[in-house]
């Protein structure tokens, strides 16, 4: 594939534009840097104080010279004091600038820590739609690398550029003092450096977006190719995927040079010449007056003065222009970061009620994911409190759909679902999850141990852990490992079996007492007896706990109160196994005939 084919799929990798991104970085900077304001504002007062004492020193070489080494007048004990005056206030100016350069970073650190915490938390918070376009890989660059990248943005903005602000304006301030015609040819440089940027900026800014752009590109696709290896080395696609990686990576690599070029042609070659040239002038001024009026003492402390200061001017603007290189990319990454973080949370439902029975009722219920393709049509469905149902139907018949709309993944119409009478909608986030269990198709296991995974973070106690195993039958192969519930289970629970895993995942969605318990084809990919087991569990749980259970294996919910059959997004069939096994032609007994045909073929 080629490179430019992979980009622009999570919201913020669009290549947005250079005013959008200095707005939203800035926007993200100050408000990271919002509760440390007090910080920023006594740092840069004292940087100020510093940069006062740093401007003393030229100022007292200059005095020296005029008034005791030109006129020959060896007041050596004045002299001493003005040496020993310009060398302390320089020691303390280092002290005061090293102390508050401390404190900057600080602040550095700490909001890139709250905006890393702040990302992570926005993504926990995402609606599930968002999770349909986003790259995990591209996700995790905006978490790890992006943020770390806005620290550099910190940095250079709270150090360097905040600091070679102060000692540069500090600087022009002394040569106010001393002479403001010399002051404005000092000046004339900093337009000149303006322009450097600006220019600088136009042509390497885009090369500096689609690096990063590809870096993340690189990210998404090594984390998909680790994600999919068992596929990947089955296919035999590992030579494609390496060509596809090699040419990322030369595309980034191009991008990275021509960057690259734009910073060594542009920043330092150019400012170390214009600062000679400044010296240049400078001097010329000072051969032109000399030769018309003759040097005079005052003339020549000046100049010591204005060549101590040039130096001084001249080194901050280079700081500024060559962090720009580093700041270009930082500002990609802070808009980036800035638009993720902009994007819709799943909004807070109102609190009208909350789920006490588990009694579900579906009216009149539509829904598309995409405008104009509908998925599920006018599904009319009442479920008892402790009642167990069962969906099935053909692949993209809506089942899963039915289900994700259940759990809010994807929001219904307002009041097209009620539980206990309480609009889905309407039904306080923290007590509709404690009330809804799911048991996923995929497992979904942490690289931890039986009792994390069973817990996953709720504050349960042992007997509550160790309760929902026994419901779940998974307490005794728990019990059988080596270290009981303790024992660490490896990446996606690799030390189990399908049907173990399915089955603590069962434990897991019974931990928290739910009312209501979804099932997404648990017994797809387990053996008879596995999927015996799991009967069992729901067998128990009957009359206690709203089941609503989809299976591709019909013999699941064969004991089901009803069965629904969905057939293209509505409700085809509905009643018991024996009543929809009695509608002559009907779809549930076309679909339960081949299943026993399947099963009676000979492997
Ligand atoms: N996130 C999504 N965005 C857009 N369309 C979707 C999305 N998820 C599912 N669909 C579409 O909705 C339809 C119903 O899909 P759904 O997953 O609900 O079917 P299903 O009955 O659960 O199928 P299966 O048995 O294969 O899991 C399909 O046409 C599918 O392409």
């Amino acid at each position: 594939m080629p490179a430019e084919a992979v980009s622009s799929r999570l919201p913020g990798t669009e290549v947005l534009p250079r005013r959008r991104v200095l707005g939203e970085a800035a926007a993200l900077l100050l408000r990271a840097a919002a509760p440390e304001r007090r910080h920023v504002w006594q740092g840069i007062a004292w940087l100020l104080l510093a940069a006062g004492l740093e401007a003393l020193g030229p100022l007292a070489g200059k005095f020296l010279i005029d008034n005791y080494l030109l006129p020959r007048h060896a007041d050596l004990p004045r002299m001493a004091g003005l040496l020993f005056g310009a060398l302390l206030a320089g020691v303390i100016a280092s002290w005061v600038r090293y102390g508050q350069l401390v404190r900057l970073a600080g602040v550095a650190m700490r909001s890139v820590q709250r905006i890393r915490e702040g990302v992570y938390g926005h993504v926990l918070r995402l609606p599930m739609a968002f999770f349909d376009h986003a790259i995990i890989g591209q996700l995790v660059s905006r978490v790890t690398n992006d943020t770390e990248a806005v620290k550099t943005l910190y940095v250079q903005v709270l150090f360097v550029i905040l600091d070679s602000l102060i000692i540069l304006a500090g600087a022009m301030a002394a040569m106010l003092w001393l002479d403001w015609r010399l002051m404005l040819i000092v000046a004339a440089l900093i337009p000149v450096v303006a322009a450097i940027v600006f220019l600088y900026q136009r042509l390497s800014a885009p090369a500096v977006t689609r690096t990063r752009e590809l870096r993340s590109e690189l990210n998404a696709q090594v984390a998909e190719s680790i994600a999919g290896m068992p596929v990947l080395q089955a296919a035999n696609a590992t030579t494609r995927f390496q060509e596809r990686f090699v040419a990322l990576n030369e595309a980034h690599y191009r991008s990275r040079r021509r960057e690259l070029r734009a910073n060594a042609w542009l920043l330092r070659p150019v400012l170390d010449f214009m600062n000679v040239l400044l010296l240049a002038v400078v001097l010329g001024v000072f051969g032109l007056r000399g030769a018309s009026a003759g040097l005079s003492a005052v003339q020549v402390g000046i100049l010591y003065a204005f060549i101590s200061y040039i130096s001084r001017v001249v080194e901050p603007l280079i700081q500024i222009t060559m962090q720009f290189s580093q700041l270009q990319q930082a500002l990609v990454s802070a808009a980036r970061v800035h638009t993720l973080l902009a994007e819709a949370e799943t909004p807070v439902a109102a609190d009208q009620g909350r789920i006490t029975h588990g009694a579900i009722a579906i009216e009149h219920l539509d829904f598309a994911y995409l405008p104009g393709r509908p998925v599920l049509h006018d599904i009319r469905l009442h479920m008892a409190p402790g009642s167990f149902h069962g969906i099935v139907g053909h692949t993209g018949s809506g089942k899963s759909t039915l289900l994700s709309l259940l759990l809010r993944f994807y929001p219904a119409p307002p009041g097209a679902i009620r539980i206990d009478g309480v609009p889905l909608e309407g039904i306080a986030e923290e007590s509709f999850r404690a009330s809804m269990g799911l048991v996923p198709q995929d497992p979904f296991l942490l690289a931890a141990s039986a009792r994390e995974n069973i817990a996953l973070g709720r504050a349960l106690s042992d007997e509550q852990v160790e309760a929902a195993a026994r419901a779940a039958h998974a307490h005794g192969f728990i019990t059988a490992l080596e270290n009981g519930y303790d024992t660490f289970l490896g990446e996606g629970g690799a030390r189990l079996s399908t049907g173990q895993k399915q089955l603590l995942a069962i434990a897991r969605a019974l931990a928290g007492s739910p009312r209501i318990l979804l099932l997404d084809e648990a017994t797809a990919h387990i053996d008879s007896e596995t999927e015996q087991v799991v009967q069992q569990a729901l067998a128990e749980l009957r009359g206690r706990v709203t089941i609503v259970a989809i299976a591709h294996r019909l013999s699941t919910v064969r004991d089901a109160d009803r069965i629904v059959v969905l057939n293209h997004g509505r409700i085809a069939e509905l009643g018991t196994h024996g009543e929809l096994m009695a509608i002559e032609g009907g779809l549930y007994q076309r679909l339960y005939q081949l299943q026993q045909l399947e099963e009676e073929l000979p492997p």
